[in-house]
């Protein structure tokens, strides 16, 4: 702990804190020099003692872990009177700098069984501390991060002033996305599986299940069409449909033989789960090098499915949060096929939710969300059409099935010369 602790303090009074309150972010810095000026709003006029807890480790699978696991600990663990707010600290801008944990209100009469807790957290799991103290005259808080577990004994050089701080340009949650929530090559994602092993054997089926990366992949022969879209968009009847029209092979991603195994990854935090996901493509790539020798092919989601939903689920708030068109977050992985053309079915959402109802089957956690969250619903499409690489068409979904089948096909003979 005492050596995590060091490694940041460099750059301690160049971070950036951010509080979530309502899903609006306050963002403060802290400085050694007290300027005077009004403190962010999460501090005022709460009588409570306050605490940040920022996950924090260089093994990113522990980080991953800890942190879904951190919150139950808390809310199960700490006395009523606390409120968590979901906080992060960053430095500004810059790539992989984000630290993400809670901020801890406690108005409870004594806080000493709170901070009991922490103090066994800073012992045991990789988490920084730091309290914040009121000022005798009011208005100035001073930011302290405790040593290894002692709140008491601090051993930090000078007492840091929390001041407020201007939001910044590039949104925190979109610091981090690369190689954490979206995996840009095979190998990257395989490091990932590979450091589970020993947590999850599933992992190590997977693993198992991987093409050898060895031998360099022949372009298909015939044309490759992806179907892409929200869920309940009509992928599975079109993609069944043009199978049939066209003589063409249909695959899809995640694949048949990853079935068994998806439940266990779409229990686990984000890192791994995405890890899951991205593989899944390249097991389905494999098969597209083999069919699409023989047939063109049709693939029921693919790469976009995999970014645009983990880019939408990372980023938090607005549309606007997400990173600009052109990022790098949306680039095509270099070592995996592109195909010939993407085709993005658009539905209106009610319409959308009455196909849901109609089809009356049960919904994965994330589909629940898309339903109720229309924002993230708004993220995933915008998402979507970011994503660069192969010719991506967006189609609305809304006529009945055969016009719908129609219009793709005529794109497909257009576009594919088939
Ligand atoms: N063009 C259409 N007009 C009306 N209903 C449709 C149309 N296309 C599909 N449906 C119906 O909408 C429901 C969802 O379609 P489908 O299962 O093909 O979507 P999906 O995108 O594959 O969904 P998921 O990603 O959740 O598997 C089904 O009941 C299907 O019969
Ligand atoms: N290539 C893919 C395919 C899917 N996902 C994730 O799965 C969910 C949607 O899949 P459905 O089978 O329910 O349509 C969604 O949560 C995606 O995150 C993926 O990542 N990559």
């Amino acid at each position: 702990m005492a050596r995590r602790t060091m490694s940041l303090l460099p750059h301690w009074s160049s971070r950036v804190f951010s509080v979530e309150l309502n899903g609006t972010p306050f963002y403060f810095s802290t400085q050694e020099k007290h300027r005077g000026e009004e403190v962010p709003r999460v501090f005022r006029g709460n009588d409570g003692q306050c605490y940040s807890l920022l996950v924090c480790s260089s093994d990113t699978i522990r980080r991953a872990k800890f942190y879904a696991e951190l919150k139950d600990k808390l809310l199960t663990n700490l006395p009523p009177e606390c409120h968590l707010s979901p906080m992060c600290s960053f430095l500004p801008n810059i790539k992989d700098s984000l630290l993400k944990g809670y901020f801890l209100t406690d108005t409870s009469e004594s806080s000493s069984p709170t901070e009991r807790l922490l103090r066994d957290l800073t012992q045991r799991d990789p988490v920084l501390v730091c309290s914040y103290l009121r000022g005798e005259t009011g208005g100035v808080w001073t930011q302290h991060l405790w040593s290894d577990g002692d709140s008491h004994t601090m051993q930090m050089p000078k007492d840091y002033y929390v001041v407020p701080a201007e939001a910044p340009e590039h949104h925190p949650s979109t610091l981090n996305i690369i190689n954490s929530d979206v995996f840009y090559s095979f190998e990257e994602a395989y490091q990932v599986l590979e450091k589970c092993g020993d947590i999850i054997p599933e992992a190590r089926a997977v693993l198992a299940l991987l093409p050898s990366r060895e031998e360099p992949r022949r372009k298909p022969d015939f044309p490759v069409i992806v179907i892409e879209g929200l869920d309940a968009t009509g992928k599975t009847t079109l993609t069944e449909s043009l199978r049939d029209a066209l003589g063409a092979s249909l695959l899809r991603s995640p694949p048949h033989c990853l079935s068994p195994m998806r439940a266990r990854f779409d229990r686990e935090p984000p890192l791994i789960r995405r890890a899951f996901y991205a593989l899944g493509n390249y097991i389905t790539a494999e098969q597209i090098g083999q069919e699409g020798m023989k047939t063109p092919v049709i693939v029921d989601r693919f790469w976009h499915s995999t970014a645009a939903y983990a880019i939408a689920t990372a980023v938090s708030g607005p549309v606007c949060n997400l990173p600009a068109e052109g990022s790098e977050v949306y680039c095509w992985p270099s070592d995996l096929l592109q195909p010939s053309l993407v085709v993005c079915l658009t539905l209106d959402p009610e319409e959308r939710r009455r196909r849901l109802r109609d089809r009356g089957q049960g919904k994965t956690e994330e589909e629940q969300e898309l339903d109720h969250n229309q924002l993230f619903r708004l993220k995933v499409e915008k998402a979507y059409q970011r994503i660069s690489g192969p010719v991506c068409v967006t189609v609305d979904a809304s006529p009945p099935a055969d016009q719908v089948l129609q219009q793709v096909l005529l794109l497909i003979r257009g576009k594919c010369h088939l």
